[in-house]
């Protein structure tokens, strides 16, 4: 085989490439022997002769490949490979290291050269055109770069005209309707079409042997088959082994194409919505059912647009059914017809549904047939509760003028207690008596105008507030609602002082709310709700149409009237239900509790037999509350322990032996240890330690001890027990007192004397972590601190309440009531309270509570004084005054 190529050539070792005839290729080349192989090169360039490279590929893949192309994946070496001749003066290596007789393969492909191009640091790009395949004959140098004397196989297919051999002409047509398939999978599998549009034109114009050098370029082979075909000399033999790769390489496309369908497929099903995903299934649906010659399936589009008619006019009988007001029903109309021109798919769309949904489902005009029967009433009201008498008696007022006036224009009632004492099942029993729905809203920590309200229709998930929701709730328009009202966090108060400061607090949120657009005044909103005259026409934000709740009967609780804002206290009438006594407990218990407990608990009443003495203990010693929830809890615990009882000796069936009754010694094998074993009375009296009474902000009275000690100090008063600034300054009044009359009362040797010259005061509030504050500790932080310097004691069954002036006057206080009820609790015998709130004690505390404790009504400290601090440093009780005149003289 001749031809014009020279017979000695410099070569290019390829790594993991191989160049093909026809086939153009860019090479990187680096180090010393680049350079010199470039600048021959350009030497041939610059004299306009055609510049030859010979590329010859390694034996085998290497790892680290310097050049950028695709490598095959097979590393495994040819086992025919021919050995490549050397020169003898030859070191068969390279300066990389490469042994080039072993390394390198035979045949190569003589490429010429288009263009060289400096790339980075000492590195050349030579792009080539394949020409022909050669055989290396012999490595004439290998340095500075590889000389080679090699054999020239002329391409076949050029001089291939005509095709005689039979053999090669089927091999021609397969090879064209092989190709042709090849190229159209090419464009399934989405390759770059600049690609497919070169080789859709090659198709035509080229002949076989050229089209088959780009195929093989372009089809997945391994790298010893790109080499089999690179050293393949004959055209027949090299388009036998194209049509096998093609053949492999369409089936190989045809699983990847449907990979990729699946793929697709998959992607487009995660992107549906649930109605384009409901559409998609019933194409397929209708698809298989064609298939399989099913052709009963109806139109996917009529079958959904039926479902949603449908779904229409159930909307619009509901709000026909609803019997809206005129106006009301002329706005749902229009929103429906809104609706029905909507996207069902659309946000829109659920929105307006919602909205004509809540519309539909209001009571605009259902309503309960009120029975007003005042003796059923009364003896709802008397069944349900026990006491109560005056509560139950302005109910049946209420209730006598609703029967007689024929409408609830009345002042809304508002039952004020602790927890517990029965205001919420007293609604509740309103409600029975008048055969009405009820419903109640909790407005605990509502800060919002929106909860009451609602949010406006164009907030994302806006909803009505929550007396729409109520009246939705309840379906019907004159429902019984019972506003649970604002109540406040835990905190002791010790004054009507902190009432106001609570108060402000509130108000100054409110202040600070009402400044923002977003928030609004919720009381404002209630005002609305509660006043007669407005609320037939109520509007709710999100609903925006008036709802009259005219009908409704609204009955409010709270357990402190300190926190209800002003406005809103005017339009309630207040009802005080103060806390129980262990008396009243004991009939509640054994009237409702008990009863309601033992029946809870699927026994029988005769199977629990407990004394009235137990039942007080238990009141006593295992509770210390305004009201009976934790009681009824304790009951609960003492009933299920007689139920375990009763079970196990059913299941042994020897029920003969259970025994009901329980002893007191049996509360504290079912409750444990009582926690509030009579601790006051058993205190022992301490210089210094005073029992005050104190008032917290849930309703409930509460005993509080106050601790004085003093030491070496520089007259500094120390304070502590989460203690408010009013209290603080409490504590500076008292011992500003006492220091001012120390002589007079015989503290000091001498009127010059300062009493706490070398000493430092420290008081102390015990229940550290409750939050305490209010000017009412002021006559126990004085009795406090001239008990601590006299080292006479209080007995500790005396407790005090009242405010002091720096002058030593003794002013009035707030929740009389509440703490004398506590101090009973306690077993307080001696209560030493401002002369001002003597009415508090004659009208509000019951008849035996007031035999029971002697009341000491003080004016000024020196009463206070004279009543409590009465026993000496031994504990005797001295009946003297021990008040010297000359303080009389001072006050
Ligand atoms: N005088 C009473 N007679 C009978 N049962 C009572 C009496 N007082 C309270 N109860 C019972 O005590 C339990 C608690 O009462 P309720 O829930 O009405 O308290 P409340 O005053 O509304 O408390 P809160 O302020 O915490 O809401 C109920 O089971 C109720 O029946």
């Amino acid at each position: 085989m001749s031809s014009t190529y020279p017979d000695s050539i410099p070569l290019v070792i390829l790594e993991n490439k191989v160049l093909l005839p026809s086939v153009v290729t860019k090479v990187t080349i680096r180090g010393r022997e680049a350079s010199t192989l470039t600048r021959k090169l350009q030497a041939w360039q610059d004299k306009r002769q055609e510049a030859y490279v010979g590329c010859t590929p390694l034996k085998t893949l290497t790892t680290n490949s310097s050049d950028s192309q695709a490598v095959d994946e097979s590393p495994s070496e040819p086992s025919t490979a021919p050995q490549m001749p050397m020169p003898s003066s030859s070191s068969n290596s390279t300066s990389n290291g490469r042994n080039l007789a072993n390394d390198l393969y035979s045949f190569g492909c003589l490429g010429r050269v288009i263009r060289v191009e400096r790339v980075g640091f000492g590195g050349y790009a030579i792009f080539l055109e394949g020409l022909a395949r050669f055989r290396v004959e012999q490595i004439l140098q290998e340095r500075p770069h590889v000389l080679a004397k090699v054999q020239h196989f002329v391409e076949e297919v050029d001089m291939a005209t005509n095709v005689e051999d039979g053999d090669l002409a089927n091999q021609i047509a397969a090879f064209r309707v092989l190709s042709k398939a090849f190229v159209n999978k090419m464009r399934d599998l989405q390759l770059p079409d600049p690609l497919i549009a070169q080789l859709s034109k090659l198709m035509d114009n080229s002949k076989p042997g050229v089209l088959a050098n780009i195929l093989v370029s372009v089809i997945e082979t391994t790298y010893e088959e790109k080499l089999d075909y690179l050293s393949t000399t004959t055209l027949k033999a090299r388009l036998i082994m194209t049509n096998e790769w093609m053949t492999r390489q369409l089936h190989v496309s045809e699983k990847r194409v449907l990979k990729i369908s699946q793929q697709i497929h998959s992607n487009i099903e995660g992107k549906l919505s649930k109605k384009q995903r409901e559409f998609y299934l019933r194409q397929q649906l209708n698809a298989i059912k064609n298939e399989l010659g099913e052709k009963d399936a109806p139109e996917t589009g009529d079958n959904a647009a039926g479902s949603e008619d449908e779904e229409m006019s159930e909307l619009k009988r509901r709000l026909l059914a609803a019997m809206l007001p005129k106006d009301v029903e002329a706005t749902a109309m229009r929103e429906l017809k809104r609706l029905k021109k909507l996207h069902s798919a659309s946000a829109e769309w659920s929105v307006a549904r919602t909205y004509l949904d809540v519309v539909a489902d209001l009571p605009w005009s259902k309503s309960t047939q009120d029975v007003l029967d005042i003796s059923k009433a009364r003896s709802q009201l008397e069944g349900d509760h026990f006491g109560l008498d005056t509560v139950k008696r302005r109910v049946l007022e209420y209730l006598s003028v609703i029967k007689v006036k024929g409408d609830l224009k009345a002042p809304i009632l508002c039952f004020v207690g602790p927890p517990g004492v029965g205001k919420t099942s007293l609604g509740k029993s309103i409600a029975t008596a008048m055969r009405r729905e009820f419903h109640r809203i909790s407005l605990g920590g509502v800060r919002d105008e929106a909860d009451i309200r609602g949010h406006r229709r164009t907030y994302v998930g806006a909803m009505p507030g929550l007396i729409i929701h109520g009246m939705r709730k309840t379906g019907v328009n004159n429902p019984v609602i019972l506003l649970g009202m604002f109540k406040c966090s835990y905190m002791i108060i010790l004054s009507d002082i902190l009432i106001s400061y609570i108060f402000m607090v509130f108000l100054d949120e409110i202040d600070k709310t009402a400044q923002s657009s977003h928030y609004g005044d919720p009381s404002a909103a209630l005002l609305e709700v509660l006043d007669p005259e407005q609320n037939n026409t109520f509007s709710d934000h999100y609903l925006n149409l008036p709802f009259d709740l005219s009908k409704v009967l609204f009955i409010a609780t709270a357990n402190s009237v300190d926190t209800i804002p002003a406005p809103l206290l005017d339009r309630m009438e207040l009802i005080k239900i103060p806390g129980y006594t262990f008396e009243e407990k004991l009939h509640i218990s054994r009237q409702h509790i008990l009863p309601k407990q033992i029946k809870a608990h699927g026994l029988n009443l005769n199977q629990i037999d407990i004394s009235d003495t137990v039942l007080l203990s238990l009141a006593e010693n295992y509770t210390r509350e305004s009201g009976v929830r934790n009681f009824e809890r304790k009951i609960a615990s003492v009933v299920r322990a007689k139920c375990v009882e009763w079970a196990e000796l059913r299941e042994a069936e020897d029920t003969k032996s259970y025994n009901g009754i329980i002893e007191e010694c049996d509360l504290e094998r079912i409750l444990g240890l009582p926690p509030y074993e009579k601790e006051i009375a058993q205190r022992e009296a301490v210089a210094g330690v005073i029992t005050g009474l104190a008032y917290s902000g849930s309703g409930n009275g509460e005993i509080l001890l106050i601790e004085a000690s003093h030491m070496p100090g520089e007259g500094k008063l120390q304070l502590t027990g989460s203690l408010g600034d009013v209290i603080r300054e409490s504590a500076q009044i008292a011992l500003t007192w006492v220091k001012s009359h120390a002589y007079d009362l015989k503290l000091t040797e001498s009127s010059k004397t300062n009493l706490v010259e070398n000493r430092d005061v420290h008081i102390h509030f015990p229940a550290g972590a409750v939050a305490k504050d209010g000017p009412s500790a002021g006559v126990a932080l004085a009795t406090a601190i001239v008990s601590l310097f006299s080292e006479r004691r209080v007995p500790p069954t005396t407790a005090m309440t009242g405010e002091i002036s720096l002058s030593g006057r003794v002013l009035p206080v707030g929740g009389i009531k509440e703490k004398v009820l506590s101090a009973h609790r306690a077993g307080i015998k001696k209560i030493i309270i401002p002369a001002r709130n003597r009415r508090d004690v004659t009208s509000d505390i019951p008849a035996n509570i007031q035999n029971d404790i002697e009341f000491v009504f003080a004016k000024t400290i020196c009463d206070v004084l004279d009543a409590a601090l009465i026993l000496d440093q031994r504990g005797i009780e001295i009946h003297a005054p021990w008040i010297a005149n000359r303080f009389e003289s001072h006050l």
